[in-house]
């Protein structure tokens, strides 16, 4: 079951402790239950800061409502979610007035309870997120790879494990979901850090330049070779080699990188002196290597030489809680850029989150740069993306846009059926929708899932889904 949080709760009445932590793990949430302030102490020192308490009022000393209502400096940066009897709906309003997050009250229902909670736990993380980014006006590291969601979470985690080694490694995803900036991290945070960084795009390189781009050729080695020239690896020495769009490289020059990983020596175009490089491979791609390699178009061996540690990007589109973040930082980086305040608009937000973007985050920042190049003032409003011709109804279809990812802050709550029945029917709702979206097309399909092919494939059986 997916973590959605840590949450502690402190009541003194072990019924409501077991039924409540009972209704919350059933909804992915880890559940912590205590019976006192000093539990909860405790418990704080075992396990760490909780993301959410949720706290009885009537627990002393914390509340008292003669002097500061709610103090608990323990639990600093952490919302406070106040748990109530009915008689005491005006504590807890006084309460809220001194920074408690919520409260609820006793009977809880227990929808009504999954809701709160999920709107404090939204909340935090994206608070989070905001003092992430303010801390890092020039986002370096791992930091420029932006975004709220698990997966990229996940991704961010995984660049600072890898990054200090010198393992290769295999970025792959869907056009425009940052690949290059992942690359970059890796190199920003790698002890090369301080040597180049240089980016060869494989496919935009017509084949037959692309060994002499690579490696460089003597004086005379082809028509128009007037002088030696360095290729890019030698560039690279020191530093890392960003191969982009691997997957696109002639065969024949997939034998001679071959050769240059296994040996790390090569010869220059007509040269007959080897050069000895030291670089770091990372490589991208938005094909499927493996099934590439199938089929014959990449050699295997080349494959497995590059691979080294895989970092799988997912679409946009399956984290669409992403977006707000996202759009955040790019505004900050036009208003460092151009000197000038940006704010966007609710309506505005709301259309940036419920379009589809095939293109992915490269697509949702040029229609963000375009947008707020045109907004008067700095206000990005539906008037500025109504006259740039976007159309304005959302074209996310309706069941994704209405159950949002499992755990994101507004997912339905619905106790009577179990979380996997529920989870089963997202998921069943999330690949209809991504098979009519790419018309049956279970590659399409799968890349804008974040799958691979054979893993939708399997769940298309599972669920009896074939049309
Ligand atoms: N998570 C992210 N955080 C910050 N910027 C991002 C992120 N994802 C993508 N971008 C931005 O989107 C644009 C495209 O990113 P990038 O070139 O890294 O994508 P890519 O996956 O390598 O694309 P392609 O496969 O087409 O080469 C860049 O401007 C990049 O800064």
């Amino acid at each position: 079951m997916s973590d959605n949080g840590y949450i502690l709760l402190v009541d003194d009445e072990p019924a409501f402790r077991e039924l409540a932590g009972g209704w919350l793990r059933q909804q992915g949430f880890r559940v912590k239950t205590v019976g006192s302030i000093d539990e909860a102490l405790e418990a704080k020192k075992g396990q760490g800061q909780p993301d959410l308490v949720l706290l009885d009022l009537s627990l002393p000393p914390y509340f008292d409502p003669q002097k500061t209502l709610l103090s608990m400096p323990e639990f600093e940066g952490c919302p406070v979610i106040i748990i109530t009897g009915h008689a005491q709906r005006e504590l807890s309003l006084q309460a809220i007035s001194q920074g408690a997050w919520d409260f609820i009250a006793k009977p809880v229902d227990p929808d009504m309870l999954a809701v709160v909670v999920r709107r404090a736990l939204a909340k935090t993380r994206l608070e989070r997120e905001v003092a992430r980014l303010q801390g890092s006006a020039t986002k370096s590291g791992a930091d420029a790879y932006i975004g709220i969601s698990d997966s990229t979470q996940r991704i961010r985690a995984l660049i600072e494990r890898i990054a200090p080694t010198d393992v290769r490694v295999l970025v792959t995803g869907p056009s425009g979901t940052g690949k290059e900036v992942i690359s970059r991290a890796l190199h920003d945070l790698s002890t090369r850090s301080k040597g180049p960084f240089i980016s060869v795009h494989c496919g935009a390189i017509p084949a037959e330049l692309l060994e002499s781009e690579l490696f460089g050729h003597v004086k005379g080695a082809f028509t128009g070779a007037d002088k030696d020239k360095q290729g890019l690896l030698k560039l690279a020495d020191g530093g890392t080699l960003f191969l982009d769009e691997i997957g696109e490289m002639p065969v024949p020059m997939q034998i001679k990188l071959l050769r240059v990983l296994q040996e790390g020596s090569y010869y220059p175009v007509g040269g007959r002196s080897l050069e000895q490089i030291d670089v770091r491979i990372v490589s991208a791609t938005n094909a499927d290597l493996a099934e590439r390699v199938q089929q014959g178009d990449f050699r295997e061996d080349l494959y497995y030489r590059i691979k080294g540690v895989s970092i799988e990007t997912q679409a946009l589109d399956t984290r669409p809680e992403d977006i707000p973040t996202l759009l955040q930082s790019f505004l900050s980086d036009l208003e460092a850029k151009q000197g000038k305040r940006y704010s966007l608009a609710n309506d505005a937000l709301q259309w940036f989150r419920q379009r589809l973007w095939p293109g992915n985050v490269r697509e949702l920042k040029n229609t963000l740069e375009s947008v707020a190049a045109i907004s008067m003032g700095g206000q990005i409003t539906l008037a500025e993306i109504q006259l740039l011709n976007y159309a304005l109804e959302p074209d996310r279809p309706a069941n994704l846009v209405t159950e949002p990812a499992p755990g994101s802050a507004s997912t339905p709550v619905n106790l009577e059926r179990t979380l996997d029945e529920q989870v089963q029917a997202l998921e069943i709702s999330l690949i209809q929708a991504a098979l009519i979206k790419t018309e049956q097309n279970k590659t399409q399909a799968a890349k804008l899932l974040g799958l691979s092919r054979q893993g939708l494939i399997k769940k298309i059986e599972r669920y009896k889904l074939e049309a």
